[in-house]
Order: C-alpha cells, then structure tokens, then sequence
C-alpha cells in the first residue's frame, strides 16, 4: 500500500515517520516543494529502518508528483502553520491555494485516490477541496476530531488520574478554538461515565482545555504542534489501509445528517478501504445540538471566503 504525504515539514515528517515504523504502509512518498527537503526528511527517516525495525520504503520528492503515481492515500499537509496569537482561521488567505493546487496536482497521478486534508483551517480546506476535485464524498476526508479526542481523553486522564488508554471520548464540530465540541456527557472512564468521577466544574475546565489544545502547545512551541498531529494522520491512515472500520470523528461532507447541508465539519464516521463508510449518528441532547449548529454557523461563514479560490 502506498501512501503520499505533500508537505514534508513538522506535521507530514512526523506523520510519515510514524507510518514506517508501525509498519502501516509498504510505501510513502514525501512531497515538498521546498528544494531537497522532502529527499532530507526521507532519508533521515530511513536511516531509523535498521534501529527501529522497520521495512516501509520512504522516498522523497521536490514537487514532482510523478513520483506519487498510484497512492492509495494522499495526506496534505501543505501550507503554513499557526504563529501564538494567531487563529487557524487567519491561515486561509495562503493555503486555499496550495490545497487546491496541491489536490489537482495529486490526482493526476493518483485518480482514485482517497485525500486526507490536514492543513488549516481544515473543515475550510476539506470542503474546498471536495468543491474543486469533485471527487465522491467518501473519498475527502478532513483530519482534526481524532486528535481533538486524543487531546480530549488526555485532559480527561489528568482531571482523573487514570491512564488516557482506560478513558474514552469524542470530539466532534469545526476544529477552531471556538467551534470544538468535546462531549464531556458521552465521555467515559472504562465505561462509566466521566461525571460520576468529576465535578461539572472539572469537566467544564477539561472541554475548555480541550478546545484551546492547539493554542496552547503553539503558545508554547513558537509554532504548532505536530506530534499528536502526525500520530493522529497515521491513526487514521491505518483504518483505512487496514480496513479497520474504527468509529473516528473526521470532517466530512453532510447532506441532512446532524441536521447540515453543503459543509465539511466533524462528525463520527466508520473509517475503513473506503474512507469515509458511515457517518455515525449519535443522539445529542437539546444543549449539544444547539453548540453543533452554532459550530456549523461559523465553519459555513468561513468557507464563504471560498469564492474566489472556487471561482
Ligand atoms: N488538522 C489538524 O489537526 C492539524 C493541522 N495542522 C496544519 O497543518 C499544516 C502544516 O503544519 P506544519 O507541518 O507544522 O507546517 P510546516 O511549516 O512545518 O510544514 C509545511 C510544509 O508545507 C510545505 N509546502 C508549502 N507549500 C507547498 C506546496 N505548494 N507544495 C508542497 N509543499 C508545500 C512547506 O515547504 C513546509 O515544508 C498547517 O496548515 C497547520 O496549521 C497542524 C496540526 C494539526
Ligand atoms: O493549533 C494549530 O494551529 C494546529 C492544529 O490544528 C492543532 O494542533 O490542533
């Protein structure tokens, strides 16, 4: 299996240097357009082969996009990050365009491709990318719930003092500081509720948490994260590869489902060989409902900034 991640820089290398070692992919190409940089990173990744035992081939390009021909997976990463202070949103201006161009590019050689969008502000990015491919729903499918939910079950952990692997939680809405929704409600500690363990108080502090996740680590970093970014884009990578079907929430396009039409936003879905299987419906109270549809109202303003990109 082959999968092709364009932009080699913090998020696509880490990215790229998880797949190989957890042996998820026989192959992945890094492509950059940043001259030598994505052959670097390879290299550099490959040179862990006899160390941490891996056998992914890892290759990487300058912009040539021959060299992605027959992808089964195409991962962007392209595009610049956040600087502290700055909003996902802010990003739009300069990566629409190398989204787009960088989707075109990619299905030249890959036309039955499924895409992975990763770059920000992502909802915007995936449906821009559904608008200017065309290519069937199943097959775009935006990246940001299964690292808002890990970052979720890991504020969990700490509020519980509990290993992150013995909690469960989602995350669902527009992946902005604003727009997240973790479901505090639905969260669990081996199957109990998180609520019969944590005060309101704590739980309102863990969503809070949760939301400014990505905030918080590029006040900290001087840029925005990429180890738990990476890791997620791998996560998800495998359950399609691998035909896994794992229940991850991840943007994708609605027609009538949680009440949305025409937007990209995160949702629950069955991820396996298909990309996106099922989107998942799960019953959310009057309260939760509500913050999705405002959620909704301001991922469906940004995109009207879309148009000219789109035109
Ligand atoms: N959806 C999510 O959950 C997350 C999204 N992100 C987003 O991912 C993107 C990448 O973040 P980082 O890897 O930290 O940034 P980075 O700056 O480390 O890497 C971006 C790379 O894209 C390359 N690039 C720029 N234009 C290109 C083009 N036209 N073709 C090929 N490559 C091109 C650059 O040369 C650079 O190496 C950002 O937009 C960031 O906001 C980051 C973390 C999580
Ligand atoms: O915070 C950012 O800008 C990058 C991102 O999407 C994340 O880490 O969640």
């Amino acid at each position: 299996m082959k999968v092709t991640i364009v932009g080699a820089g913090n998020v696509g290398a880490t990215c790229a240097d998880v797949i190989s070692y957890r042996g998820i992919a026989s192959e992945v190409v890094l492509l950059d357009i940043k001259e030598g940089f994505a052959e670097g990173k390879a290299m550099d990744i490959m040179q862990c082969a006899t160390t941490t035992g891996f056998n992914t081939r890892v290759s990487g390009s300058t912009n040539d996009y021959s060299k992605t021909a027959g992808s089964d997976v195409v991962v962007i990463t392209s595009g610049i990050p956040r600087k502290p202070g700055m909003t996902r949103e802010e990003l739009i201006g300069i990566n629409a365009g190398i989204v787009k161009s960088v989707a075109e590019n990619v299905l030249k050689y890959s036309p039955d491709t499924i895409i992975v969008v990763v770059s920000n502000p992502m909802d915007t990015m995936t449906y821009l990318t559904l608008k200017a491919t065309g290519l069937p729903k199943n097959r775009i499918i935006g990246m940001g719930g299964a690292l808002d939910s890990s970052r979720f079950k890991y504020y969990l952990s700490k509020a519980l003092d509990k290993p992150s692997n013995d909690v469960q939680g989602m995350v669902i809405g527009g992946h902005g500081d604003t727009t997240m929704i973790p479901l505090t409600r639905l969260a669990s500690y081996n199957g109990s509720p998180v609520s019969s363990f944590l005060s309101q108080d704590v739980l309102d502090k863990v969503a809070a948490d949760t939301m400014v996740g990505g905030a918080t680590l590029t006040g900290l970093l001087g840029t925005s994260a990429w180890y738990a970014p990476g890791a997620s884009v791998a996560f998800l990578v495998d359950s399609i590869l691998n035909d896994q079907k794992r229940m991850i929430p991840c943007s994708v396009y609605l027609e009538g489902e949680y009440g949305q039409n025409d937007i990209c936003i995160g949702v629950p879905c069955i991820i396996g060989k298909n990309g996106i299987e099922e989107i998942v419906n799960i019953d959310l109270n009057d309260a939760e409902k509500a913050l999705f549809a405002k959620s909704a109202d301001a991922v469906r303003a940004m995109n009207g900034d879309l148009k000219s990109v789109l035109a």
